[in-house]
């Protein structure tokens, strides 16, 4: 079975000093890369970083460049993405799982090297042709085909000046004229003004945007999205009616031109309305066959979640390279030693040093396998919901428990980059605040995916109301099965730790998903009967929502998160691809994971009395300790088999070579300008003094 496997496309790890610890891993790293990605989409990276570090275009500038040249450089790298046959040309006739985990693979390799340009693509192309997809028609399969081959440049307008979560409260408007047969957009003044739109900054001609569509005899049909041409193709210019401009310089991703726009009374043609939920007659009557278009625009929408799963790959990546930088620094640096005069030791052997960065070299292999089970999951459910020609139906079946999903990865995955980046750079000491070391940048592109495309603490709050209806419904609805467990709820609440580990042993995989299913239905109790205790107190529903969520709802989400990515390692690892030596390493990566993340929610334990005494806390903590420390040896064969390949990395503390300090005087050494005069050197001149210096 083993020799079946075809490892050769992935290069080799160059010679160096971190080859003293990748001879210590008792595995190949390269098929334990196999368990964290799927074939086909590595190699797809691996051609696409090849032929992005063989064009000019695309090598990192070696001085900051101002915004204004990001923004054009991310655009002249747009359009040249057209000429690069990055995708073949069949691939437009293949299914849409197929199709849809080619691009995804794309984007994951341009997102490591150009996140700009990846945000472009995926705003312009992804997203926009997805909410054609979801809610156009035949009509408008012109733009959608204009858009893939790169012929328009689009974007999405959804937030308004002062309302983003919020979307119901949107106030652009879209009110239909039959005499014109047109619809009139108008932006009632600068706080509904469309703003943080990306690509809309400098280059957008159509934004696909969400207004309240109003039929002549007044009623409002609520958000509905139209297609509205904003500049002259040919000249960049916005056309009359149009006010559009860039919202300026952002902490990071200044490759992309976010744009706000305000409309004035402005006209389109009636067939850019996104007709396919509901439309308007030429004479102005609303129609739809749906008899709940809201609910199946909901469904339609659903189909965005797409754009989701694209920030949590990215997120994956993101996550798994700062620790791959950590780990390998942490190999080659050495600080201290026993004695004065004995040998220094490298930092990666410190107990400290692994507790903090372990777990993030566990949490990136683990998310990497469920982001990929919960790609895999949503691309089936709405390509089978395509095929279907009752397909809507089919997907409101399925849609919340995926939305669920989506709603506490996305969050969770992306906090965890963000913090995993944070650790890396201290934990890198100085030099991994220098700008070579790239943790800088990927401090400052990652940030913003924690807030677009949903506030993570907003969108967690999705996931907490479904599970809260599971609990207080009859019947539970779970088709994807992630709640089953919720069936048990009396057994599991009755269990604690001591009973648990008489068949359970804390070392056992079952251990931790034992505790998990603990800590949901306790979350998922205590939530509820606050919530209900506030209600009979006449507290209205909303705000007895919001007044759970802290020590509440907000835990019981994660926590199901966790629990989903726990069991899709599982799963993953229950594959017959895995051999003994893997399997032993990715139990370890489980533990250190699973253990961490019960550390987090220890008072949840001891509060809900699954514990009490200092038992159940020391052996979690003990064997997180004692794991971290069995990972040490494998940990830079486990980073290389999740790093991308230097070009891409980045980081000139990080080179798979090892060779840091050669690596670093380099950089030193030939950055522009290190040893020139500075232009102003005589402005800051010291006059001469009279004293005798
Ligand atoms: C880089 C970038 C690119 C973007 N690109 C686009 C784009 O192309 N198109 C587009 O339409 N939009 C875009 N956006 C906007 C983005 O979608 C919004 O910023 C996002 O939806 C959050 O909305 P908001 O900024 O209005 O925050 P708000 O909704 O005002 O939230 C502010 C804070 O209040 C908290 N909060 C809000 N409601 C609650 C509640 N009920 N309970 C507790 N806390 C709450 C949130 O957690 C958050 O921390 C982009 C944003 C960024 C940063």
């Amino acid at each position: 079975m083993a020799t079946e496997i075809d490892t050769s496309f992935i290069p080799d790890m160059p010679q160096g000093p971190l080859c003293e610890y990748r001879k210590c891993a008792k595995f190949d790293w390269k098929r334990l890369r196999l368990i964290f990605e799927e074939e086909n989409t590595l190699r797809i990276k691996y051609k696409v970083w090849k032929i992005l570090e063989a064009d000019p275009l695309f090598s990192k500038p070696k001085t900051a460049l101002s915004s204004d040249e990001q923004k054009r450089l991310a655009a002249m790298q747009m359009n040249k993405m057209a000429h690069l046959n990055l995708i073949p040309p069949e691939l437009s006739q293949r299914g849409y799982l197929e199709k849809t985990m080619y691009l995804m693979s794309i984007n994951e390799a341009l997102h490591t090297v150009c996140p700009s340009l990846s945000v472009k693509i995926a705003l312009g192309v992804g997203l926009f042709n997805n909410a054609l997809h979801a809610m156009g028609t035949e009509r408008h399969k012109k733009y959608y085909d204009a858009a893939w081959n790169r012929e328009i440049v689009t974007c999405m307008a959804i937030t308004e000046v002062a309302h983003g979560s919020n979307t119901k409260s949107i106030r652009t408007t879209a009110k239909y004229d039959p005499q014109t047969k047109e619809f009139i957009i108008h932006t009632p003044d600068f706080e509904a003004a469309k703003c943080w739109i990306g690509n809309l900054g400098k280059t957008a001609t159509v934004a696909l945007t969400f207004a309240n569509l109003y039929t002549p005899d007044g009623v409002d049909h609520g958000l509905h999205g139209f297609l509205v041409p904003v500049r002259n193709p040919q000249t960049l210019q916005a056309y009359p009616g149009v006010l559009v401009g860039d919202i300026g310089d952002k902490i990071g991703l200044n490759g992309i031109d976010n744009g706000f726009v305000m409309f004035s009374n402005y006209r389109i043609p009636r067939e850019n309305l996104l007709n396919r939920t509901g439309d308007v007659t030429p004479d102005g009557a609303y129609e739809s066959v749906f008899s709940e278009p809201g609910k199946i625009l909901g469904a339609a929408l659903e189909s965005f979640s797409a754009g989701r799963i694209g920030i949590m790959q990215e997120a994956a990546n993101t996550l798994s390279n700062a620790a791959v930088i950590a780990v390998r620094y942490a190999a080659i640096r050495k600080q201290f030693g026993q004695e004065k005069n004995s040998p220094e030791i490298p930092i990666i052997n410190y107990q400290l040093h692994q507790w903090r960065i372990f777990p993030y070299l566990a949490a990136a292999c683990v998310l990497k396998v469920s982001v990929l089970e919960l790609t895999k999951t949503y691309l089936k459910i709405v390509e089978k919901s395509q095929a279907d020609s009752n397909g809507f139906e089919l997907l409101t079946q399925i849609v919340s428990e995926v939305h669920a999903l989506i709603s506490s990865s996305k969050p969770l995955i992306t906090w965890t980059a963000r913090d995993a980046i944070q650790e890396a750079r201290e934990a890198c000491g100085g030099h991994g605040y220098l700008k070579a070391s790239n943790l800088g940048e990927l401090r400052n592109n990652h940030d913003p995916s924690c807030t677009y495309e949903g506030d993570n603490n907003v969108l967690g709050q999705q996931t907490s109301n479904w599970l809260l209806r599971q609990w207080n419904n009859d019947h539970l609805e779970s088709p994807i099965g992630t709640a089953n467990f919720l069936l048990q709820r009396n057994e599991i609440l009755n269990s604690n730790f001591d009973r648990l580990v008489q068949h359970c042993p804390v070392d056992s995989i079952e251990f931790v998903i034992k505790c998990y299913e603990w800590l949901i239905c306790w979350l998922l109790n205590k939530t509820s009967t606050k919530m209900k205790v506030a209600t009979s107190n006449g507290e209205h529903r909303f705000d007895a929502r919001n007044n759970a969520q802290v020590y509440g709802a907000r835990d019981l989400w994660r926590a199901y998160a966790e629990l989903f990515a726990l069991r899709s390692f599982i799963k993953r690892c229950n594959q017959p691809d895995v051999t003994p030596e893997l399997k032993s390493v990715l139990n370890l990566l489980y533990f250190v994971y699973g253990y961490w993340c019960i550390d987090k929610h220890l008072t949840t334990f001891y509060q809900g009395n699954f514990a009490s005494g200092s038992q159940f806390a020391d052996l979690i903590r003990e064997k997180l300790l004692a794991k971290c420390s069995l990972l040490k040896d494998s940990s830079v064969s486990i980073a290389d088999s999740i790093a991308p390949p230097d070009f891409a990395l980045n980081s000139v503390i990080a080179r798979a070579d090892g060779l840091l300090y050669q690596n670093l005087q380099n950089e030193f050494m030939t950055h522009p300008g290190a040893f020139e005069r500075p232009s102003w050197w005589k402005e800051v001149l010291i006059p001469p003094t009279k004293s005798k210096l």
